[in-house]
Formats: C-alpha cells, structure tokens, sequence
C-alpha cells in the first residue's frame, strides 16, 4: 500500500495539482456514459465532442502529475473545457447549456482566477450567438442572473481559498517578529542549494550572524527591546543583501544567510558591506549593537549540516576572537590576532 500513501501524500501536497487529477477521474466517470448513451442515439458530434473532452482532461492531469507544472495544465483545461462546453452547446442546443454551470465552477477551481471569469464570460455570452439562441426573454434573464451568481460565488471562493493558502503559507515559512524565512524553509533550500551546486560545480557560500552580548539587552532593557533591535537587525541584512542572497533567522538572535553562486572573494564583499552598515545603524536602547559573522564556502565533500557546522565554527572564532567581525572559515586571517574586519 506504500504506493497509494506517496500517491495520496504528492496530492495533499498540491491542491491544484488534486483538482485537476479529481477533474480528470470525474471527467471520465461522468461524460463517457453520455458519450455512450450520445452514441446510441447516432449523436455523432456530440460524441466526438464528449470523447474529445475526457482525453483532453485526462492526458492533462497526466501531464501535470508527470512534470509538475499545475498552472499551465490548469490553464489549458480551462480553455479546452470551456470550448468543449461552447461545442456541446452548438451540437445539442439548450440541452448542452445545462452543463455550463458545471464548467464555470470547475474553472474557478482549476485555473488562474482573470482566467477563469474570461472563460465564464465567454460562457455567459454563448449562447446567445448560437443560431438557435434562446427561447424567451424571461429564460434568458434568468440564465444570465444564475451564470453570474455562480461565476460570482467561484471568484469569492477561488479568492478566499488563495487567501488563506498564502497565509498559511506564511505562517508556516515566515518568522513571526522579523518577517524573514525560518528555520523550516532553511532546512529546504540550503540542501538544495548544495545539491544544485555540486551537480553544477558552482561556488555558494553560508554566513552565520549572531548578535553581540544581546542578552544584555534583554537583562537591561526587557524583551520587546531586544525584539526591537532583532527587527531593526533583520532589516539592515534584508536592505543590504543582493536580491540572490536567502536570509533565514533560525535562532533566537541568530540569522544565516545563503550566497548562491558565488565565490569566496565574492561572499567577503558583502559580508564587509553588511558588516560596516550594522556598525554604522543598528541601535539599542543604550547605543550601538553589534554582530559577529563566520562564514564558510561549499565545498565538495559537504552536506548541508557540514556545511553549517563550519560555518558555525568559523562564528565561534569571530566571538572568541573579540566580536564585532567576520570570520571566513579556512582563511589564515581568522585567527586570534587578525579577523576581517576586526576594528
Ligand atoms: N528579545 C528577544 N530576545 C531573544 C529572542 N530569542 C533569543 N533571545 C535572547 O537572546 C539572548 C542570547 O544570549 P546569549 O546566547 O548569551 O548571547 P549573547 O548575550 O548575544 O552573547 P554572545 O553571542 O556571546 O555575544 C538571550 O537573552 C535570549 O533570551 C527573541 O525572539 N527576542
């Protein structure tokens, strides 16, 4: 049963990705008997139309499942499936126009929402160009007020969903006083950032930044002053990093951050550069704060945890070694008598 578990685990995981294989199983189960039944009354477009649908539902959750990209191949079932909706309604007449509701609610659930109104616009006007058109004027108010409300309550409701995805998504990957990544998403990407940079022989550096006698803060000032200058902190990494550059705060005052694709001379410059504006801003309650930082390179034989450990090690060296410095690990100048940075 391990099978179905990873099956039900990488659907759980994507709700797009969920809805579009759900669409493809529902599609298959409830047109192909109509395709049956179509069929046996000699409805032949209407056939073509059905079978044409259900495979094009079905080979694209094939594809979404296979290469993971849910927003293009909800895209497409959106405007597939709406087309469909429009063929059925030219083959059948009114009675196609009974699935219109069906479709604009599942293009709510599958597709970008701009997307989804376009199409349930485009299903709206529909049948009114059809040669055949509608009956009576009262059947036609009726069925634009009910298209409407339901394209109405699929925009809330595809809104809302989004809504508190993103916060969840926040909760679960933000630090709740500084706003950066946490610990969580750093145990994410600085795997794969090793993963990619082995595969791809690149450099990448980690930091580590830790804040100097930040207890005594605390001790003098109280806890919402040290969250104070935590804040302050994150905010002069987070305005003086390269949009490439990942901070995370992964311990009470203690912050990483991860340089992609760059080198060692690379990693030195800005960690100078953060070095001197944390001299230069950050304040507390009684004066200038200030961080140490120890920082080591990728190298071949890491994993992600050795890689932090010597990073962490090097931090070691710039607290033991007086503070207020950057420590690269493995260069000759972090040792007790010259630091980087030492002032
Ligand atoms: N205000 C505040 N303080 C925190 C938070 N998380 C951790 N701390 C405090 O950070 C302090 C860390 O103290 P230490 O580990 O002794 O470090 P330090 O005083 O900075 O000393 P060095 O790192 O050796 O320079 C402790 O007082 C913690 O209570 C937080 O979210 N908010």
């Amino acid at each position: 049963m391990r099978w179905w578990r990873a099956i039900f685990e990488k659907l759980r995981a994507d709700i797009r990705l969920a809805m579009i294989c759900l669409l493809g199983a529902l599609a298959a189960i409830t047109i192909l008997p109509f395709a049956a039944l179509r069929a046996a009354n000699g409805q032949w477009t209407a056939v073509v139309i059905d079978v044409l649908v259900v495979a094009v539902i079905a080979g694209n959750a094939l594809f979404a499942w296979r290469t993971g990209r849910t927003r293009l191949a909800g895209s497409t079932v959106v405007v597939l499936v709406t087309i469909g909706c429009v063929g059925i309604q030219v083959a059948l007449g009114l009675e196609g126009l009974l699935w219109v509701y069906t479709v604009m609610i599942a293009n709510f659930m599958l597709g970008p929402r701009l997307l989804a109104m376009a199409a349930n616009l485009a299903l709206m006007a529909s049948p009114f160009l059809l040669p055949a058109g509608f009956p009576a004027p009262d059947a036609q108010a009726t069925f634009l007020a009910t298209a409407a409300l339901v394209t109405l309550y699929g925009f809330i409701f595809s809104w809302l969903v989004a809504f508190h995805h993103s916060q969840m998504e926040a909760l679960a990957t933000r630090d709740a006083l500084t706003g950066t990544a946490n610990r969580r998403v750093m145990e994410t990407e600085v795997p794969q950032a090793v993963a990619t940079h082995h595969s791809r022989r690149l450099p990448a550096g980690l930091a580590v930044l830790d804040l100097d006698h930040f207890k005594l803060v605390n001790d003098q000032h109280g806890h919402d002053a040290g969250d104070r200058v935590l804040v302050a902190f994150a905010e002069i990494l987070r305005r003086n990093l390269r949009k490439s550059d990942r901070l995370y705060r992964f311990g009470g005052e203690e912050f990483a951050v991860l340089f992609p694709a760059t080198d060692r001379d690379g990693v030195e410059v800005v960690l100078e550069k953060l070095l001197q504006r944390i001299r230069e801003e950050l304040r507390g309650p009684s004066g200038p704060v200030r961080a140490s930082i120890g920082a080591a390179m990728l190298t071949g034989d890491d994993d992600w945890s050795s890689w932090m450990m010597r990073a962490d090690g090097a931090l070691y060296q710039a607290k033991r070694t007086g503070r207020d410095r950057i420590c690269i690990e493995g260069d000759r100048r972090c040792s007790p008598e010259r630091c980087a940075g030492s002032a």
